[in-house]
């Protein structure tokens, strides 16, 4: 959710028009503040009082008309940089024409109806929202870098400065993941042993970061065209001529930016997307799936035996499910999910089955695994999850008594152990040795 306030005017002669599409913005755009005048004359008055975000106008006003009014705004410091918006019945050739050169940033043909006005403006002020973004950039020219910083900040930018490459690829390869650099602007000829080139060359080449990952923007002094035909070649996004012109950076600035953005959503979209494969979204454990992607790899790992696969399945869950109701079965479940997952931190807690989990606990002994299995059952025995008496059958196989086995396997040796627990009378624990399964020693003290 958007929390800073998006301020619109709105301005056009009929006052029906003008309540649509205040009321269509408002219910449009979330934080939005939208003040509608009537005449050119009013809304330079408001403007040079207040500050906006955008402006809609009509191309017909009663004492001027849009375009001289998009030159107006144009004039005034306050709104300089604000996008104006015609909103027009009729794109006639004068606007095709003239309304670049007034200065109006897009034109919106109302024909299209007033809803797609609403999806116009919100993709609009999407697209052209203030600059974010952290920038190394690395100059040489104390005057060029103080009035380049200061326009970049100005658009709300975060700027890390440095004055040669060497130290701008130190702080590359120090990111830490928190605060790291959206894109970096480099000049191309620095004072230093290394040129904006070479910074290019180890960006890619050396730091493996992808255009994608870490745009960089070449200012250039030289016209020579073989000189940017290389900043392209060594991996630069592109190029921007000095003197610079402030609005031409800017451009430039926010269309890297929103490569990198996206590129960002995108990677975290990924991520998300194999946390939801991973997880099971009731339990908050890992998902089966999870287990058949890893597990044969965690227990061929020597570095993590003596392995154990510890099956748990809930005693006569269906009669939870049919006395008290599948919801509260469901609660008993994502109860017991994070049980194990707080007994089990550093280890693969599995949604096994509908009412059965799987944990690989990596290093430990018998002795303590035995031990740990039966205050885990009795733990569960008395944690009544979601108020219902609940127990626990559990199956143990060790690496130790099956050092050669495959994933499928070693768990089929747990599952042999649980359908033991099971079978001699549940809530209780079972291992599955060499000589076959066997009940945990825990048990004779329990009878
Ligand atoms: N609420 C709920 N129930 C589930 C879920 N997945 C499986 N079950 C139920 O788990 C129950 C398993 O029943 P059974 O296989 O007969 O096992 P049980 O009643 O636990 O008996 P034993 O395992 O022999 O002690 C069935 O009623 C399934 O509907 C789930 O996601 N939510």
């Amino acid at each position: 959710m958007s929390e800073t306030l998006t301020r619109i005017m709105v301005v056009d002669g009929s006052s029906v028009s003008r309540a649509i599409l205040a009321r269509i913005l408002r219910s449009e755009i979330e934080n939005v503040e939208v003040v509608t005048c009537e005449s050119g004359t009013d809304a330079i008055t408001q403007l040079k009082e207040q500050d906006f975000d955008l402006v809609t106008t009509a191309l017909l006003l009663s004492d001027m008309d849009g375009l001289a009014l998009s030159r107006a705004i144009r004039d005034t410091k306050r709104h300089h940089y604000t996008p104006v918006i015609v909103v027009s019945g009729d794109a006639d050739i004068r606007l095709l024409k003239e309304g670049f050169e007034s200065g109006v940033t897009d034109y919106f043909d109302k024909s299209n109806g007033y809803r797609a006005f609403g999806d116009f403006i919100k993709s609009f002020i999407q697209r052209n929202t203030g600059l974010v973004g952290h920038i190394l950039y690395v100059e040489d020219s104390r005057t060029a870098a103080a009035v380049t910083r200061k326009i970049l900040e100005k658009h709300g930018l975060k700027v890390t400065l440095t004055d040669n490459a060497e130290q701008a690829i130190v702080l590359l390869d120090n990111q830490s993941g928190k605060d790291d650099f959206d894109m970096v602007i480099t000049d191309f000829f620095l004072e230093g042993s290394l040129t904006g080139g070479d910074l290019l060359h180890a960006i890619r080449a050396r730091l493996h970061l992808s255009q994608q990952e870490l745009p960089v923007l070449v200012l250039t002094g030289s016209d020579d065209k073989q000189k940017q035909v290389e900043i392209f070649h060594a991996g630069g996004n592109d190029f921007v001529g000095k003197p610079l012109i402030e609005e031409v950076l800017i451009a430039r600035v926010r269309s890297l930016l929103l490569i990198k953005h996206q590129y960002d959503a995108l990677k975290q979209q990924a991520e998300t997307m194999r946390w939801i494969a991973a997880t099971d979204s009731l339990t908050g454990v890992r998902s089966k799936r999870y287990l058949m992607d890893n597990g044969e790899s965690y227990i061929q790992n020597p570095d993590l035996h003596p392995l154990w696969a510890m099956l748990i399945d809930i005693d006569h869950f269906k009669r939870t499910n049919d006395t008290l109701g599948h919801i509260t079965g469901d609660h008993v479940l994502a109860e017991l999910g994070q049980t194990l997952n707080q007994w089990f931190p550093e280890n693969m807690v599995v949604r096994f089955g509908g009412e059965e989990f799987c944990v690989l606990i990596k290093q430990q002994p018998a002795d303590a695994m035995l031990d740990r299995a039966e205050q885990l059952r009795q733990h569960i025995e008395q944690l009544q999850p979601a108020g219902v008496d609940t127990t626990v059958s559990i199956g143990l196989a060790s690496t130790e008594d099956h050092p050669d086995c495959h994933l499928s396997e070693f768990l089929s040796k747990a599952d042999e152990a649980l359908y033991y627990s099971k079978a001699q009378g549940r809530n209780r624990a079972s291992i599955f040795t060499s000589e076959g399964p066997q009940a945990s020693p825990w048990n004779f003290s329990n009878e």
